[in-house]
């Protein structure tokens, strides 16, 4: 089961020029800033107490931040749920009725395994599944 909001993905055109806004709207220093090739992105992670929030930039035209930008703007672009098990989630998913958009769990930002579901299955929602990857 999902059990938190993990953290809500914010597509960004300029990381430099959103790292510096959301320092001055949350009133501390992104923790960390990660590429993920994979998913033609750089995030910029923020945390207060619990939340996250997650900036993204295209690295490339193909990411799906830059189509979301071209299509959309600047913008919310995902909320994403932690999960104990990502496998059995996806199971529990499917059995529900949901088609994850990638059914075995790919490498995400910030030491997760993570799986997306259609936003058109989600009330327009992109919704991100997250599981933590715990030292072997
Ligand atoms: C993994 C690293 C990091 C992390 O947290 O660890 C990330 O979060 S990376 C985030 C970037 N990666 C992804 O978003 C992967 C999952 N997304 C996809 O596979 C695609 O973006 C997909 C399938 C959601 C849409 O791709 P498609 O090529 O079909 O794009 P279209 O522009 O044709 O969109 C089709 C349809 O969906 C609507 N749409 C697209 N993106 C979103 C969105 N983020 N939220 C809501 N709706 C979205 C789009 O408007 C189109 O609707 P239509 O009514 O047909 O115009
Ligand atoms: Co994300």
């Amino acid at each position: 089961m999902m059990t938190n909001v993990e953290h809500i993905g914010i597509a960004v055109k300029s990381l430099a020029v959103s790292n510096d806004l959301f320092t001055r709207l949350l009133g501390c220093n992104p923790y960390k800033s990660e590429a993920v090739a994979s998913e033609g992105v750089t995030t910029s992670f923020f945390k207060i107490n619990q939340t996250k929030i997650e900036l993204l930039e295209a690295t490339n035209p193909d990411s799906p931040i830059a189509k979301f930008l071209e299509k959309k703007g600047e913008g919310i672009h995902h909320i994403a749920f932690e999960v104990a098990d990502i496998y059995a989630e996806i199971e529990r998913l499917k059995g529900e009725g949901f088609t994850p958009l990638n059914e075995t769990p790919k490498r995400g930002a910030d030491n997760k395994l993570v799986c997306f579901l259609h936003p058109k299955e989600t009330n327009g929602v992109l919704v991100e599944l997250c599981q933590e990857i715990k030292p072997s």
